[in-house]
């Protein structure tokens, strides 16, 4: 009787042990669910002929990009949603905000474990900074891109999204701010720039180097930024339907100061000036950047260089001046960070200190 009840007791403790390794082998295979967020791009781009240069950016509908990774479902549920789909030479304002708040929404939405957004490579950088500084979020955020459309002879967009959806899809991508990956390589979204027009390794985190390597889908990291990206942001576009206006103007022998003249005339919120080796500015057209700044125009220097750090007082007096020095930022990312830095102050030192931490 006693044995009976024993062996009894002991049947149900294996049954709900057998019942729980089940259920926990179920929980470990589950698939993670991934967003594809199409935007456009070469990646989406068609051309008449394989072999000819000639084609359209963002032709093909996010369904047909998915179609061409189907071994990706082995390991994410995948789901898409196109937001825009345009070269992205024709980026602007109002799609950063609406990729920027769909991303948001994504982000918040526990059903989501990473977002993969498909963009042209021309201004991949700006719009993935952008989002980096406005999406409080430790999930994985991916852009990719590619440098030959997909209807192109050794199509580089296929393998390209693979190995996106194999980033977005692993928990080793969590809390690492926005990232970038084109030939398999990942760089953070903060350091990323373009620097070859048609190559296929056309980008590069420049001093800063690849966060690490994707390989077959699955990413293998070697460093981390220390800069504040994704969940240690202080930006918030959510209830923005505008941004700031922020232009840059390129230095050169003989700056012409008239185009600093009209942007001061537009009333516009803020310069950037790409300026020759450290950020150094021709005079006639200092002047007119000083003459800016006390308009209540913000100026960042920034270097039209390609590397290196636009060093705060160096050659100029910043300080004397107002300006901002744009630190390791190019002109284009400068322009990113002072345009959201334009949405919580117009305090310069503030941005300053922006431009050292972000
Ligand atoms: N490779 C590319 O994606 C270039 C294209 N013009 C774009 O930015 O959309």
């Amino acid at each position: 009787m006693q044995s009976n009840l024993f062996n009894n007791l002991r049947s149900s403790i294996l049954i709900i042990a057998l019942m729980a390794i089940v259920s926990i082998d179920a929980l470990a295979q589950k698939k993670p669910n991934i967003v594809i967020l199409a935007t456009g791009g070469t990646i989406a781009g068609a051309g008449g002929s394989s072999v000819k240069g000639q084609y359209k950016a963002g032709q093909l509908p996010v369904e047909e990009l998915i179609e061409a990774v189907p071994e990706a479902k082995e390991f994410a549920n995948l789901s898409g949603q196109q937001v825009a789909n345009i070269g992205s030479q024709a980026m602007n304002n109002e799609t950063w905000l609406k990729i920027a708040k769909k991303i948001k929404e994504l982000a918040n939405d526990d059903n989501v474990d990473g977002i993969v957004i498909t963009h042209g490579t021309d201004t991949m950088e700006e719009t993935a900074f952008f989002v980096d500084l406005t999406t409080a979020t430790d999930k994985p955020i991916v852009f990719v891109g590619a440098m030959r459309s997909a209807t192109a002879l050794s199509a580089d967009g296929p393998k390209n999204l693979y190995n996106a959806i194999g980033i977005a899809a692993r928990k080793d991508s969590w809390g690492r701010g926005v990232l970038v990956t084109l030939n398999d390589e990942i760089i953070a979204a903060r350091f990323v720039t373009k620097t070859n027009t048609t190559a296929v390794n056309a980008f590069t985190g420049r001093e800063f180097g690849i966060l690490g390597y994707v390989y077959d889908a699955v990413p293998v990291y070697y460093q981390r930024t220390e800069k504040r990206t994704t969940a240690e942001t202080v930006f918030d576009i959510t209830d923005r339907t505008s941004l700031p206006q922020v232009d840059i103007v390129y230095g050169y022998s003989n700056t012409n100061e008239n185009l600093i003249k009209t942007l001061i005339n537009e009333k516009v919120d803020g310069i950037v000036f790409a300026g020759v080796g450290n950020g150094n500015i021709y005079p006639t057209a200092m002047d007119q950047l000083e003459r800016a700044v006390k308009q209540g125009i913000k100026v960042v220097r920034s270097a039209r260089v390609g590397s290196g750090r636009t060093t705060l007082g160096a050659e100029v007096d910043d300080e004397k001046y107002g300006f901002i020095a744009s630190d390791f930022l190019n002109p284009q990312k400068a322009r990113v960070l002072l345009m959201l830095s334009l949405t919580k102050t117009k305090d310069y030192v503030k941005i300053q200190e922006n431009f050292l931490e972000f």
